[in-house]
C-alpha cells in the first residue's frame, strides 16, 4: 500500500492508496516541529480507529514547506522501513516537462497538480488550487508545466484584513447575497468573494488568450465549490487532485527505477 503525503503551508493530507482507490484520507495542520514519532502516533491511532489494518510499503511526499521533509523521511524509514520519494528532490523524476526560467524552484504541489491534471484530463489545462495561496498552473498540450499565477489565498486575504486593521474582525468566507454590504462583516465578505470571482475570471481569460488554444479549467481545494456555486468558472472539480498526482508520480518512479 502507498501512503501519499501532501504537505501544504496550512494543512498536510495523508492518503492511503490500495492500488485502485483511496481507502482513507486524513488531514492535520502543518507544523515543522512535529517529529517522526508524533506522526506515527497520530496516523496509527486513526488507522486503528477506522480499522484499517494494512501494511504500508511505499511512501511519497510533496512538501511546500522544506523543513518538514526531514521528519517525514525519518517517519517513513523508522515505521515503514521504506525510503520515501520526495517530489522535487533528487531521485524523483516527473512524467512531464517543466519549462520555466532557469533556477526557478516550482512548488512541488503545483508540479503534482500538473501531473494529475494531465493524467485525468489531458493537455491544455489551467489547474486552480485554492490553498494557502491560490495557484493557477498552466499545463501545455504535452503535459508540461509552463508557468502560472500565484495569488493570495482566500482565507489569507481575509486574515490579512483582520491583522492589519484594528476594527476589522476575523471573518469566514461565504457567498454574500448582495455586493453592497450593510455591515462590516458583509462588506469584507463581499470584497473577498466578489473580488475573487473577478480574479478567477480575469486570470483564466488572460491565460487562455496568451496560450492561444482552447483550455479546460480544473479546480481543486476546499473552496472551489463555493465559487463554482455562484458562477460557472470551472470545467471540472476534483478534490483529490493532488493525492492523485502523487499516486501517478509514485507509479512512474517505481517503474523507472
Ligand atoms: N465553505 C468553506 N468556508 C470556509 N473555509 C472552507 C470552506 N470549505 C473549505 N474551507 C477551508 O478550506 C481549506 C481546505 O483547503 P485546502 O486543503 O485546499 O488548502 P489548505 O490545506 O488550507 O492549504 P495548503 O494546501 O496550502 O496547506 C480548509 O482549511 C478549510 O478550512
Ligand atoms: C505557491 C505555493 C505556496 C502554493 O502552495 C507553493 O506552490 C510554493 O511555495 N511555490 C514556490 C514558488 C513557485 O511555485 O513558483
Ligand atoms: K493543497
Amino acid at each position: 500500500m502507498l501512503l501519499a503525503i501532501d504537505c501544504g503551508n496550512t494543512n498536510t493530507v495523508f492518503s492511503i492508496w490500495d492500488g485502485e482507490r483511496f481507502i482513507a484520507t486524513w488531514r492535520t495542520s502543518t507544523e515543522w516541529q512535529r517529529t517522526a514519532d508524533q506522526y506515527y502516533v497520530w496516523l496509527s491511532s486513526l488507522m486503528a480507529f477506522q480499522k484499517i489494518d494494512v501494511e504500508i510499503t511505499e511512501v511519497i511526499v510533496s512538501s511546500t514547506v522544506p523543513r518538514v521533509v526531514f521528519n517525514l523521511r525519518v517517519f517513513a524509514d523508522r515505521y515503514f522501513n521504506t525510503r520515501p520519494i520526495v517530489v522535487g528532490k533528487e531521485g524523483c523524476v516527473l512524467p512531464v516537462d517543466v519549462r520555466v526560467d532557469e533556477g526557478t524552484a516550482v512548488g512541488p504541489d503545483r508540479l503534482v497538480n500538473t501531473v494529475a491534471g494531465y493524467d485525468l484530463y489531458g493537455g491544455d489545462l489551467i489547474v486552480v488550487d485554492f490553498g494557502t495561496a491560490t495557484t493557477f498552473d498552466v499545463v501545455d498540450r504535452d503535459g508540461a508545466y509552463i508557468g502560472g499565477v500565484i495569488a493570495p489565498g482566500v482565507n489569507l486575504s481575509l486574515e490579512a484584513l483582520h491583522q492589519a486593521a484594528a476594527a476589522l474582525p476575523h471573518v469566514d468566507i461565504t457567498k454574500p447575497q448582495m455586493v453592497i454590504g450593510t455591515n462590516t462583516v458583509a462588506c469584507m465578505q463581499s470584497g473577498v468573494f466578489w473580488g475573487y470571482i473577478g480574479l478567477i475570471k480575469e486570470i483564466c481569460a488572460r491565460i487562455k488568450a496568451e496560450h492561444g488554444r482552447e483550455m479546460k479549467v480544473i479546480s481543486t481545494g476546499g473552496l472551489a465549490p463555493l465559487f463554482q456555486q455562484s458562477e460557472d468558472l470551472f470545467d471540472e472539480f476534483n478534490d483529490d487532485l493532488t493525492s492523485h498526482g502523487l499516486v501517478v508520480i509514485n507509479a512512474y518512479n517505481r517503474k523507472n527505477s
